[in-house]
């Protein structure tokens, strides 16, 4: 069925495949793509776009000595197939299958395990850096980066210092002019004004021709032309942004002329110095409708096999958090014009784009610069605006330094809603939201929160907004808990006990709400036990601990998050400040290692977080206790 990419145990003979071959591989590893989409979700219409690039670079370089580095990684499934790893493709994303990520642990081609944009020009730098320096200065460093990732800040500060230490490094620009919605900013534009340069569409050769007829060495006025032919070639070519930085800037080139990319990629792999590499993309490439519609494609439903194109999700009838949140936005906006958004480039997955259409003076899409869009919102609010950061939990970690220099410290009421906050499912490690209740309680003045069902998603938000302090809600990528019940008012610092008990008593932080009922209900032949949804994480419910612990045979504490520094640890820590007896306290929670990809009701089960792992967990505490009494 795919006669090249079957025999590829690693990505050497792509060497000497002709261009056709190249171009029947390209064929080849598409079709895979779209026999993926068939079975399950996945990252598809960056893959297909950079199909072309992946083959002229594993032609041109051996990654197994040479160093290659896909920023943020998501588009690495093409580099994953011409690296021995057709056979298990069909596994991608799925428990102890492949990673959607490249995953030094699966192949000796990939070198970090990333999910997070903008960091592979500066471990691309820093592989050249310590090669040098460990005497092996052969080996080439290469990094890829799109251009939704190009103006994150750490981009900028590999550039700075790659142009300084004037090593060898190849950085390729893969323009594709989109990042996951259509890219914004500043950069978007110079980009755009590059691809108009005459040098892509094919006007060039001329200038450059009378241009290399420059001589580059010599006498004073020599150099003084020489110098001019460099300001010229910049000017003219374009790339001054990166000429001045102290790379050469070559291109644009076009990404799906794999011929012509092997050309100029052999070029640049003997060029001294850092060199950026302009190529041209079309995100989708190759499938009609994911070209047309990259935004739905980038991580596009399951295939419906027989109509061919995606269909939308079945889903569980509830809507997600994520829609609860948006909804509540776009009524606090409504109500409130002091109201402002921030979203990092998630507009699409965060589904934000009613109030971008809506309030597109008051929306802010910053692109993949986290720290910029809290410090940004810092200075909003600082103005007296109340604006909400609206961001993965994964990704806000990129901003720990904000949060608490220009937020907490300053005791801004800067409102963060952290969505992705729990397991994500077949994300996996990179991607799940599991360490923020640990980041945001740090810090003095913070409010930290999370709804326990649907329901109480609007007043806690409205509670966040009116609280002078800064504030956080987290809520995990599930649908919202349809809890039907009279809910007590939000109350800072306040818990709501939501079912009556004496055997025992569990405490939840947030949405695994659900989870606790069924397991308090599935166990009320045995045992009767009260149910607390504990609404903060900072400043915690102080009575309603000492009641648990003082009252209540044993007491179970429940987060979805890791258990260092979590809720749980939270409880702990008031405990020990009230001198009460803590023996009789379990935490339950993520343990303190990554968890890897798979469907989230799996990975709560495996964890000891679903309705019947609860359930034991409370049994295994009856029977202690029962132990210790005898
Ligand atoms: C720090 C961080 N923020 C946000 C994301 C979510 N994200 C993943 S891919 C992507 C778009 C990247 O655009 P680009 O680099 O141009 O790659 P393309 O998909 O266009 O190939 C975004 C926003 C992320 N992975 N990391
Ligand atoms: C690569 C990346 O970081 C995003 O595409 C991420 O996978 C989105 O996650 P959701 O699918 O949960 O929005
Ligand atoms: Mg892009």
């Amino acid at each position: 069925m795919h006669p090249l990419l079957s025999k590829l145990s690693s990505a050497e003979p792509l060497k000497d495949f002709s261009t056709a071959e190249l171009n029947q591989a390209a064929d080849e590893i598409r079709d895979v793509l779209c026999n993926l989409l068939e079975t399950r979700t996945a990252h598809f219409a960056s893959n297909l776009g950079v199909v072309e690039l992946c083959l002229a670079l594993h032609s041109t370089f051996d990654f197994r000595k040479d160093r290659l580095i896909w920023d943020t990684g998501h588009q690495v499934y093409p580099h994953k197939l011409v690296t021995g790893r057709y056979a298990e493709f069909s596994s991608i994303r799925t428990q102890g299958g492949l990673m959607g990520y490249p995953n030094p642990q699966e192949s000796e081609y990939d070198l970090f395990m990333t999910g997070h944009a903008g960091c592979s020009v500066s471990t691309a730098l820093g592989l050249r850096s310590g090669d040098d320096l460990m005497g092996e200065p052969e080996r080439k460093s290469v990094a890829v980066i799109g251009d939704g990732a190009l103006p994150s800040g750490i981009v900028f500060e590999a550039l700075n210092n790659a142009g300084f230490l004037a090593k060898d490094l190849v950085v390729i620009l893969n323009d594709n002019k989109m990042s996951i919605c259509p890219r914004v900013g500043a950069l978007a534009g110079y980009l755009d004004r590059l691809r108009s340069n005459p040098f892509y569409t094919g006007l060039k050769t001329e200038v450059v021709r009378a241009l290399n007829h420059v001589p580059v060495f010599g006498d004073p006025a020599e150099r003084l032309l020489a110098q001019m032919k460099e300001g010229v070639k910049a000017g003219v070519l374009g790339g001054m942004l990166f000429e001045e930085l102290g790379l050469r800037y070559i291109g644009p080139i076009d990404g799906h002329d794999v011929g012509l990319m092997k050309k100029y990629l052999a070029m640049v792999k003997t060029m001294p110095g850092p060199v950026l590499l302009h190529v041209v993309t079309e995100k989708g490439h190759g499938y009609k409708p994911a070209a047309e519609d990259p935004v739905y494609f980038h991580t596009p439903p399951a295939f419906d096999a027989n109509s061919g194109p995606a269909v939308a999700n079945a889903g569980s009838g509830q809507p997600p958090y994520t829609s609860a949140v948006r909804d509540a936005i776009l009524r606090a906006m409504d109500d409130n014009p002091k109201v402002t958004v921030m979203t990092a480039a998630m507009c699409q997955g965060t589904k934000m784009e009613p109030v971008r259409e809506r309030f597109p003076d008051r929306f802010f899409d910053v692109g993949i610069c986290e720290s910029h869009a809290v410090a940004f919102a810092a200075g909003q609010c600082k103005a007296g605006m109340r604006p909400i950061v609206n961001i993965y939990s994964t990704f806000l970690q990129r901003s720990y330094d904000q949060i608490f220099q220009e937020v907490a410290l300053q005791d801004l009421p800067v409102v963060f809603t952290l969505d992705r906050a729990g397991l994500t499912g077949p994300d996996g490690p990179t991607h799940h939201g599991v360490y923020d209740i640990g980041y945001m309680r740090l810090f003095p003045n913070i409010a930290v929160m999370a709804p326990a069902y649907a329901g109480e998603v609007e007043p806690m938000l409205q509670f966040a907004l009116q609280h002078d302090h800064p504030s956080s809600l987290r809520y995990p990528k599930t649908s919202g808990f349809d809890f039907q019940h009279l809910p007590s008012p939000i109350e800072l610092g306040r818990s709501e006990t939501v079912r009556e008990g004496t055997d025992g008593t569990l405490i939840v932080f947030g949405a695994l709400l659900d989870a606790a009922m069924e397991a308090a209900q599935s166990l009320a032949g045995e045992m009767n036990l009260k149910v607390v949804n504990a609404r903060f994480a900072k400043p915690l419910d102080r009575q309603m601990i000492v009641d648990a612990l003082s009252d209540s045979p044993f007491c179970l504490t429940i987060e979805e998050g890791t258990l260092p520094g979590g809720f749980g640890s939270a409880v702990l820590e008031v405990a020990n400040e009230l001198g009460l007896d803590t023996r009789s306290l379990k935490r339950l929670g993520l343990p303190d290692l990554f968890v890897e990809h798979g469907k989230r009701e799996d990975l709560l089960d495996q964890t000891g977080l679903s309705a019947e792992k609860i359930a034991a967990s409370c049994r295994e505490m009856v029977a202690s206790e029962l132990e210790s009494r005898n």
